[in-house]
């Protein structure tokens, strides 16, 4: 495994590039304003009426529209929605495109799936935050960062990895450490974790053990603390120290009733499940089934986005947490 710190970057070669960053939302907003602080030339392209081509001049961006900012650039990095890159950068990016440019990622999907096919006479390169967008800005402001992930695709110029690491270095991806992979492992290992552990597998966790208590009689208030909210400080404690840690923390009749309990909760037949749902990943009927959706606009995705917000947990915890201050009232 090559894995890359601070002090392995050496940021010369990406000194006098411009960089467009395209998007400003999750990633696009956190990514460049660290570029920017770390010293890097940013430009943001946006479409002109959205919602970021303000929010992007409030936070003192230079912001341009996309077209004005991939001829201008050197390196395009694409933060926008995976589903509408392949529409961007074919009509909007791909014409502005010159030999000895980046093409620059921070999720393999588009180019691992062959919806993208940028020319040979340009880098193609990744870095991926194995974290969310707000994060990538609250940790380097911290004076920290979040792990992430490296790859080249392709290296027409011969320095697509100092490039790459250039900018994840000024992200502050490296201080925590950015290990080399392919845009093959990173799209399958990314797409995997976020439906079957992170996001998809623990809201289900969360729901299931919520119901099972509302459901036994008990008040959803506790029910929330207990299943939900206190996700987060065992959650810190193993990402601080481990399970080890973890199980150290707590008490001993927690690890004992943990340890008894756990795998009767997550069976053979989840990771029985979870191996089907790595197969369509790999397969490409994960890849499919998105687009199909979104050939439609989105309509079921839109229609679980409404049944989600609806559900007890979600009032209910909302209503714990604007109570406390944790969350902003609408
Ligand atoms: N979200 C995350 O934390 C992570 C994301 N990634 C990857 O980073 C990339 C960006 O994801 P993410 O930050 O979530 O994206 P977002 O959904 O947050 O991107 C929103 C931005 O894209 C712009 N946008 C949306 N649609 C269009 C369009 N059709 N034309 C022009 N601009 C458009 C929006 O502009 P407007 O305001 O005008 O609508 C906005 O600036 C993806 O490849 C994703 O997989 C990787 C790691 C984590
Ligand atoms: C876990 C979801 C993620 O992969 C991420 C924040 O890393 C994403 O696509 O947003
Ligand atoms: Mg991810
Ligand atoms: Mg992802």
């Amino acid at each position: 495994m090559k894995m890359y710190y601070d002090d392995d970057v050496d940021t010369e070669v990406i000194a006098d590039k411009t960089i467009a960053v395209i998007g400003y939302g999750s990633q696009g907003r956190g990514q460049s304003r660290n570029m920017a602080d770390s010293g890097l030339n940013v430009i943001v392209g946006l479409r002109e009426g959205g919602s970021s081509w303000q929010n992007a001049i409030d936070d003192g961006m230079n912001v341009k529209t996309i077209e004005e900012a991939a001829e201008a650039a050197d390196i395009i990095h694409i933060l926008l929605p995976d589903e509408t890159q392949e529409k961007v950068y074919n009509e909007q990016i791909a014409p502005y495109v010159e030999a000895g440019n980046t093409i620059s990622f921070s999720h393999g999907y588009n180019i691992h799936f062959g919806l993208i096919k940028p020319g040979e006479d340009v880098n193609i390169v990744m870095f991926a935050p194995k974290g969310p967008g707000s994060r990538v800005r609250t940790t380097y402001l911290e004076g920290f960062g979040i792990p992430g992930l490296v790859a080249i695709e392709q290296d027409a110029t011969g320095d697509a990895l100092q490039l790459a690491l250039g900018m994840a270095k000024a992200v502050g991806l490296t201080r925590a450490g950015v290990i080399e992979t392919t845009f093959q492992e990173e799209t399958e290992t990314d797409l995997f974790g976020e439906q079957a552990v992170l996001c998809g597998g623990l809201t289900a966790l969360i729901k299931a053990g919520f119901e099972t208590l509302v459901e036994a009689g008990y008040q959803p208030e506790i029910a929330y603390f207990e299943t939900c909210h206190e996700v987060k400080l065992i959650v810190d404690d193993i990402y601080e120290n481990g399970m080890a840690g973890m199980w150290h923390d707590v008490s001993n009749t927690a690890e004992y009733g943990g340890l008894t309990r756990g795998g009767r909760v997550i069976t053979d037949e989840t990771k029985k499940e979870m191996k089907a749902i790595l197969g369509e990943i790999q397969d490409g009927t994960f890849k499919q089934q998105f687009a199909d959706e979104n050939a439609t606009d989105a309509a079921n995705l839109k229609e679980m986005r409404v049944a989600e917000e609806h559900e007890t947990i979600e009032t209910v915890g909302k209503r714990l947490r604007v109570a406390c201050g944790l969350q902003k009232e609408d």
